[in-house]
């Protein structure tokens, strides 16, 4: 029988993973879904490397940073987590909503809170043929921890701000780094390119990707394109491709569910507590519309806890609380 949650949020941005972490110190049984294979929304898929000076607390953190910690506080208690998983459509039976995801999973809640920002985010892919027979084989389009290439021959392919400044924070640990961009000159911040210039980093330009092979000892051959003279094309050895072309957000899968709830132009229309035209679906974090609303880390955070107790008092109206955090004792 398929199990029901109490709470399942949608979204593993930092508002998602918050409102999770707070959902599990309540003890409730809660469950948060993240269409990309990495928790952690626009902080760590747009600006991992940029410093975030408006999250109380923190004198300065980096997207990544934020989000490895968001990640050790949700590990203090029991979130079921389900990465690489987009809800495709919510429906509501019989007081549960059923969530059907792209893969063989459906979840049944009693409450839902969407934190689902912009949309989900899908990676731009490299547009050569076959591309995904080597994703998660030597290709990728996401990377976390750069510490996990440690030794290992890598090349990025980009020329925006996330392509130099993946080359750059991986260079200390690879054997070997390329930076591969089909243009001369590089769209990242100047000083992020000044110091491109001044690493160890191999910048291949103007060069493209323009196919892939597998290799006998596993390694993957890169075909090289020179933009203009076809005659200095290349062949490039590596462990790991990685891709930074960009993400692109879209909503439109959270507009096709059944029960969309009511949106303006900028996003989920909400009221009290946060919760949408649909009794026991809230929406938090930039997903939401109301009048004032901002884009901000530290608004999602706050509408987390508030969306949380609403939607506890939806299935268990007698609970009472909330209490404070710092009555608990955790070892
Ligand atoms: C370049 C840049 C710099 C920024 N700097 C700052 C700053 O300095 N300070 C600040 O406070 N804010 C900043 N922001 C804004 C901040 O990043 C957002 O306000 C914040 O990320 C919102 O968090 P969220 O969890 O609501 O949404 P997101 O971070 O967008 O996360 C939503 C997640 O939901 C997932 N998702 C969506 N739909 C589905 C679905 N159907 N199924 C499964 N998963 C789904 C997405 O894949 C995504 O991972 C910046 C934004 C950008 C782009």
């Amino acid at each position: 029988m398929t199990e029901v949650y109490d709470i399942v949020i949608i979204g593993g941005g930092p508002v998602g993973m918050f409102a999770a972490f707070y959902a599990s110190l309540r003890d409730v049984k809660v469950a948060l879904i993240e269409a990309l294979p990495e928790l952690g929304g626009q902080p760590l898929a747009l600006y991992p490397d940029k410093k975030i000076y408006d999250v109380p607390g923190l004198l300065g953190v980096t997207g990544r940073d934020l989000v490895t910690n968001l990640k050790k506080q949700m590990g203090l208690f029991k979130v079921d987590i389900f990465t690489d998983t987009t809800i495709i459509d919510v429906r509501q039976t019989d007081a549960l909503f059923t969530l059907t995801t792209d893969k063989e999973k459906t979840l049944l809640a009693k409450t839902v809170i969407m934190a689902t920002g912009k949309g989900s985010f899908e990676p731009r892919r490299l547009q050569i043929e076959e591309a995904s027979k080597f994703e998660g084989a030597g290709l990728s389009y996401f990377l976390s921890q750069p510490e996990t290439l440690a030794q290992q021959v890598v090349a990025i392919v980009g020329g925006g701000d996330s392509a130099v400044e993946l080359a750059l924070a991986i260079e200390p640990y690879a054997k070997k780094t390329y930076l591969i961009h089909r243009r001369d000159r590089f769209r990242a911040l100047e000083q992020s390119v000044k110091q491109l210039e001044h690493s160890p980093v191999e910048v291949l330009t103007p060069k493209k990707v323009t196919g892939l092979k597998r290799l006998a000892n596993g390694q993957l051959q890169v075909n090289l394109t020179h933009v203009k003279e076809f005659e200095k094309n290349e062949k490039l050895v590596v462990d790991q491709l990685i891709v930074q072309y960009g993400f692109i957000s879209q909503d439109q899968v959270v507009r096709e569910w059944a029960i969309a709830p009511d949106r303006d132009l900028y996003g989920v229309l909400v009221k009290e507590n946060f919760v949408t035209s649909q009794p026991g679906l809230f929406a938090i974090g930039d997903v939401n519309s109301y009048p004032g609303q901002a884009d901000l880390i530290a608004i999602g955070f706050g509408q987390a806890p508030e969306a949380v107790n609403a939607a506890i008092r939806c299935f268990d109206p007698d609970r009472g609380g909330p209490g404070h955090s710092s009555s608990l004792i955790i070892e």
